[in-house]
C-alpha cells in the first residue's frame, strides 16, 4: 500500500509557496473527477466490507449526513496504482477518492490536494491510521514520539500515536509555542518561514517518526528535520499520506527516509 521513496520522477506540480504573483504552472493538469465550478466531485462511498467493525458514529444520523462512510465487502479487485492488489488496493483506491483536487487554489498554477473529504469519512479517515500504524509497527518497533508538522499533522500524529501507544510531539510555525524553543527558518520561493519546537519535546538519542498531510518541495519536513537534529534526536522516517512526486521532496530530505500511502505526479 505505501510507499518508501528513494528517488522521484519529473516535476509537473507548483508548490504552494510559489504563489504571489507567479504565473500558471503549464504543467498542471485536473483530475476527471475535478470539475471547473465550485467543489469538484466526490465519489459516492463505495460498497466494501469494513475490515474493522465501525466505529457507532459512522452510522450516526450526523455521520450519514455528511460523506458517508463506505459500507459492504472488500473484494480482490487487483491492479491498483503502484502493483497494488486486491485488499490493500481496495483500500487505496478508497482513500483516493478521499481526496479533492482543487485547481488553481490557494492561487494559479496549485492543484491542492484536499483531505477534508477523507476526514469527513471515518472509514476513510480508520484507513489512514490503520495503515501509518501497521506500516510503522511492522519497520520501527521501537519509537519513541511521533512528532506531527502544524497544522495539517496535527490532524493524524495524535491519532497515530495513541495507536502506538506512544506521545506525540508538536513541531509549530513561529511563536505558538510557549517557553524555551528551538527554531529553524527555511525558505519558500518567495520569502521565509520558521518552525519551532520546545527545547524539552524529545531528549538526545530518542527515535522520532515525522508526520504531515503532505510532502511537497519538503521544505517544511525538511525544517522539521533540522529541528531534531538540534535536539539531537533521531528521526527514523518522515511518514505522510500524500507525497507530490514531481517537487522531488524526498530527494531534498535525503538520507532520510520518506513513506507516504498516496503519490501524485
Ligand atoms: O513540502 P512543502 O512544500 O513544504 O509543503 C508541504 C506543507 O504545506 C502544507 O502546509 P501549509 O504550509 O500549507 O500549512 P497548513 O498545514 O497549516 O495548511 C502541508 O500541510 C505541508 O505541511
Ligand atoms: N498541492 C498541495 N495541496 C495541498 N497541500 C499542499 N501543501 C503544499 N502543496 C500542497
Amino acid at each position: 500500500m505505501g510507499h518508501t521513496t528513494s528517488n522521484s520522477p519529473l516535476a509537473s506540480s507548483r508548490p504552494l509557496s510559489s504563489c504571489p504573483g507567479s504565473p500558471p504552472s503549464p504543467h498542471i493538469h485536473a483530475s476527471p473527477l475535478s470539475s471547473c465550478h465550485g467543489f469538484p466531485r466526490i465519489p459516492p462511498p463505495l460498497r466494501l466490507q469494513p475490515w474493522f467493525p465501525p466505529h457507532p458514529s459512522a452510522s450516526s444520523p450526523r455521520a450519514a449526513r455528511g460523506a458517508r462512510p463506505a459500507e459492504g465487502r472488500l473484494r480482490s479487485a487487483g491492479g491498483a496504482r503502484g502493483g497494488m492488489s486486491g485488499e490493500l488496493g481496495a483500500r487505496r483506491r478508497l482513500l483516493e477518492e478521499r481526496v479533492r483536487p482543487f485547481p488553481d487554489f490557494p492561487c494559479p498554477g496549485v492543484l491542492f490536494r484536499d483531505i477534508t473529504p477523507l476526514l469527513k469519512d471515518p472509514i476513510a479517515f480508520r484507513t489512514v491510521v490503520d495503515l501509518l500504524e501497521a506500516h510503522l509497527k511492522a519497520r520501527y518497533p521501537q519509537i519513541d514520539f511521533i512528532a506531527g508538522l502544524d497544522s495539517r499533522g496535527f490532524l493524524f500524529g495524535p491519532v497515530l500515536a495513541q495507536r502506538l501507544g506512544i506521545g506525540c510531539v508538536l513541531i509549530r510555525k513561529k511563536g505558538k509555542l510557549p517557553g524555551p524553543t528551538e527554531s529553524v527558518s527555511y525558505a519558500l520561493e518567495y520569502g521565509q518561514a520558521e518552525l519551532e519546537i520546545q527545547s524539552d519535546a524529545v531528549e538526545p538519542g530518542e527515535k522520532v517518526v515525522l508526520i504531515d498531510d503532505l510532502l511537497a518541495t519538503g521544505g517544511t519536513m525538511c525544517a522539521a528535520c533540522e529541528l531534531m537534529k538540534k535536539l539531537k534526536a533521531e528521526v527514523l522516517e518522515c511518514a505522510v499520506v500524500i507525497e507530490l512526486k514531481s517537487l522531488k521532496g524526498a530527494e531534498k530530505l535525503k538520507p532520510f527516509p520518506v513513506y507516504s500511502l498516496l503519490q501524485y505526479d
